[in-house]
């Protein structure tokens, strides 16, 4: 993972609007942004001052000083927790010692409020830790209790390889039976013996890769031959550097007299580029290869200063591509010589269908291509026509398959006890998998939520999805990777490609739409030969997902599929719980919702005031154009999720 002081950063996401890169850097304010629309802002004085509308604004908000979203979680912990100490104690004064006996037991079943800090903070409280375990006992006695009956019988129709379409795929291949037998062959093998050089074999040592992994042994001498390749493999099986070594190996043999770009590597998300430049910079640790990253989020102005200077490889998402093409002087694509498309099928979904076709079509006609998924949905046919050239299809894995030693837990989310949902992730996360636990959400508003209720609860969680900064999404990772938070609450923008060591457990909150996407988010866990596991609530709707995922890991049989019952004592109580801290969450929400409002309306102030001040230097700039408005790309987007 890349660290955060690696790059440049910019506060807004959007690839929309830019930092007004004009300006100096250190006259730039970090929070601001702005888009070019300038017209009719010669009209405006360029005396105009700003000061009343500041004081106005101070007088509103009075003294009070920014708190992050943990800050006001915490302000309301501690309120809801007094709040729980002073009703626990009038209520004990009013019962007398009468009642002693029942409370105590009472404390051994429930874990109270108070027990619950004590056992976050302090392990010796013996109450707290018998609490612990007389559930930790409950909890494993009825986990795993009975296995899901699986049903033989699953219809056809629900077949995940269509034999006919496979036919048809096969027409686009190459059927070079000498590649075949490269392809076919499983002899053992270890970097040393494959014919790369010894530069890029001790950056593979340093990252302690000595023996290929089965996608690496089939694509490495492919790749090596200039062939085109179409890659597929189950996750976290090391297609990142199965086809990062044959690029470093061909730039071994580069001209260097003159600097150019030679090859474009494209991947759906910035922190997928960012995890790819990160393990390119340590495999060509000691190669004389520049590799640049160009991404939203980071800078453009440094990019494009970067880009400038023609690095060998450019890692990239495809809309800042499209951008520095279109945009940024001198910058072409005439000399890619190798173009690698990572997760293709996500950056179709994502709606980059466009932004692909415009830039195979800037890149030149002879070149290598590359494409990788863990999964190759149908709707990359197209891309694999227009892009590659008799590809060569090389497949480790039967298709749409987990990991072998991923274990596969399902939670029955029963007809109409939808709400019961929230209250079998909190037992989850609170007694059984209580760290290196990602859970993924279907919504930004549902993970955000959830990052509240779980400060309110004492569990320790951040959370990552597209309504973040990038520098906070980069932080929340880092946190992850570092231990500092034991959950990720996240959306699928975590779901693809993220490799984030010792990942035990992901938690499907519901059912992901589709079966590909849930191998994808199952896949972050149980990586390059590790165990993990993956625990779905499962709900009616979800069946014939399910269903697929029973049949697939019948089918391997090496990965294991159980039921997981939760014990209703606890949940019962969890979900009590949870219902009365639906008010103080909500009122985080809100207070969050109001500081943000302020937050905005300086930024807003502040764009006012450097607009006029800058005026002269916006305007003697050529405009930017985009590739596609916001609207165009919420609808490519839409095309490409139903395609
Ligand atoms: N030859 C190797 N030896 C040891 N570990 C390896 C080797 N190749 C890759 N790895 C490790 O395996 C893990 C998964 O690799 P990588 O992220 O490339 O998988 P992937 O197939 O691209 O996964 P996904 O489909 O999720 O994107 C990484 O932690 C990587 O460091």
């Amino acid at each position: 993972m890349a660290k955060k002081n690696d790059f440049i950063m910019t506060i807004e996401d959007d690839e929309d609007v830019e930092s007004l890169d004009l300006l100096e850097d250190e006259k730039t304010d970090t929070d601001f942004k702005i888009d070019l629309d300038l017209d009719g802002l010669e009209a405006i004085p360029v005396t105009m001052d700003f000061s009343l509308a500041r004081n106005n604004l101070a007088e509103k908000t009075g003294e009070q000083k920014k708190r992050s979203i943990n800050d006001i979680i915490l302000e309301k912990r501690r309120q809801v927790l007094n709040a729980n100490k002073k009703l626990k104690s009038s209520s004990n004064k009013e019962e007398g010692k009468t009642n002693k006996d029942s409370n105590e037991e009472q404390n051994n079943l429930d874990v109270s409020d108070n027990q619950e800090e004590n056992s976050d903070s302090d392990s010796d409280s013996s109450g707290s830790k018998s609490a612990k375990k007389s559930n930790k006992k409950k909890i494993s006695t009825t986990r795993l209790k009975s296995k899901l009956h699986l049903k033989k019988k699953v219809e056809d129709s629900e077949s995940e390889i269509d034999e006919s379409e496979e036919a048809r795929k096969r027409e686009y291949f190459s059927q070079d039976k000498e590649l075949d037998s490269i392809i076919n062959s499983n002899e053992p093998s270890i970097f040393t013996s494959m014919n790369i050089s010894r530069p890029i074999i001790r950056g593979l040592s340093s990252l302690g890769f000595v023996q290929p992994t089965p996608i690496q042994v089939k694509t490495i001498p492919i790749g090596l031959m200039g062939k085109d390749i179409c890659g597929s493999a189950v996750t976290g099986s090391g297609k990142t550097a199965a086809f990062l070594v044959p690029v470093l190996e061909r730039l071994m043999f580069r001209p260097t007299n003159v600097p150019l770009s030679r090859v474009l590597i494209l991947t759906p998300t910035r922190e997928l580029a960012m995890q790819c430049h990160n393990v390119a910079s340590k495999i060509a640790a000691f190669t004389n290869i520049r590799i640049s990253l160009a991404v939203g989020g980071l800078s453009i102005k440094s990019q494009e200063n970067e880009l400038r200077e023609r690095p060998d490889i450019i890692i990239a998402t495809p809309g800042r591509l499209i951008d520095h093409v279109r945009n940024s002087v001198s910058f072409t694509l005439d000399n890619i010589e190798i173009l690698i498309m990572d997760e293709a099928d996500r950056m179709l979904e994502d709606g980059f269908k466009d932004e692909l076709t415009e830039i195979v079509q800037h890149c030149p006609k002879k070149r290598q291509t590359m494409l990788f998924s863990a999964t190759m949905t149908d709707n990359i046919n197209d891309l694999i026509r227009l892009s590659l050239n008799k590809p060569v299809r090389i497949m480790v894995d039967p298709p749409r398959q987990t990991a072998t030693k991923l274990v596969q837990e399902f939670v029955r989310v029963r007809k109409g006890k939808e709400q019961s949902r929230s209250t079998f992730l909190v037992v989850l996360c609170k007694f059984l998998y209580k760290k290196r636990c990602i859970v993924f959400f279907r919504s930004k508003a549902e993970a955000h939520r959830f990052k509240v209720l779980f400060g309110l609860l004492g569990i320790n969680a951040g959370e990552l999805h597209g309504s973040m900064s990038q520098e906070a999404r980069m932080l929340a990772l880092e946190e992850f990777r570092d231990e500092k938070i034991d959950f990720l609450l996240a959306t699928d923008l975590a779901s693809r490609g993220l490799d984030i060591k010792g990942i035990e457990t992901v938690i499907n909150f519901n059912m992901p739409q589709t079966y590909d996407l849930y191998l994808h988010r199952v896949g972050r866990t149980a990586r390059a030969g590790r165990s993990g596991r993956a625990v779905t609530l499962v709900g009616e709707e979800d069946r014939k997902i399910l269903k697929m995922a029973i049949k697939a890991a019948n089918k391997s049989g090496k990965s294991l599929v159980k039921q997981r019952v939760l014990d209703p004592a606890v949940c019962e109580k969890y979900k009590n719980k949870i219902l009365s801290l639906k008010e103080a969450v909500d009122e985080v929400l809100e207070t969050e919702k109001d500081e943000k409002k302020i937050v905005e309306a300086e930024r807003d102030l502040t764009k006012a005031e450097n607009l006029i001040k800058y005026n002269k230097e916006i305007h003697s700039r050529p405009k930017r154009t985009w590739f596609m408005s916001q609207k165009q790309k919420f609808d490519a987007k839409k095309k490409g999720n139903s395609e």
